[in-house]
């Protein structure tokens, strides 16, 4: 049996933040705001397992009233949410996400942010693509207000 997920989060950019988006700090002017390090990308893939399992969302597993989260690096929480997968007996074949930012420019950082998805989510590197778009200046994106991020993935039960 597969089963499919969607994901989609949405950060603040503000000064004084770095911008990690899938586990890489990226050179800008602001950064992403949030309880955790705020990384929308990883966000947008955890709701997508979660949501491909049936196991609810990321503020349900990691609430932001738990100070254990507060500045927590978004891979652990990818790699809690995978070890969940897995104990369902669940395994990923492929996850397809987008940043949506009119900036920074993800292209330089793309094929980093892919391997540590993979890594992660215990993947082989043609199972993770990481795509990117700005939304032409228009809405809170294309005014650089934030960042958003969609994903979406497949997993396999591998129940006997
Ligand atoms: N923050 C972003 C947004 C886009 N890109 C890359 O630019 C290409 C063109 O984007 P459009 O929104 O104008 O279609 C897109 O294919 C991305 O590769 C980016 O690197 N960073
Ligand atoms: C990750 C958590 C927990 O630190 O906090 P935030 O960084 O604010 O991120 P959000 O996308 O709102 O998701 C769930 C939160 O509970």
């Amino acid at each position: 049996m597969i089963r499919v997920g969607h994901g989609f989060d949405v950060h603040q950019l503000v000064a004084g933040r770095p911008c990690i988006i899938g586990g890489v700090n990226i050179p800008y002017e602001k950064g992403l705001d949030g309880h955790s390090d705020a990384d929308v990308l990883l966000h947008a893939i955890c709701d997508a397992l979660l949501g491909a399992a049936a196991h609810g969302d990321i503020g349900k597993h990691f609430p932001n009233t738990d100070e254990r989260y507060r500045g927590i690096d978004s891979r652990q929480l990818l790699r809690h949410v995978v070890n969940l997968l897995k104990h369902k007996r669940y395994s990923i074949v492929n996850i397809d996400a987008t940043v949506i930012a009119e900036a920074p420019k993800m292209a330089a950082h793309i094929a980093q942010m892919c391997a540590n998805i993979a890594q992660d989510c215990n993947l082989m590197p043609d199972a993770v693509n990481v795509k990117a778009t700005t939304t032409e200046k228009l809405g809170f994106t294309g005014r650089g207000e934030g960042i958003a991020a969609e994903a979406v993935c497949l997993i396999q039960c591998f129940h006997l």
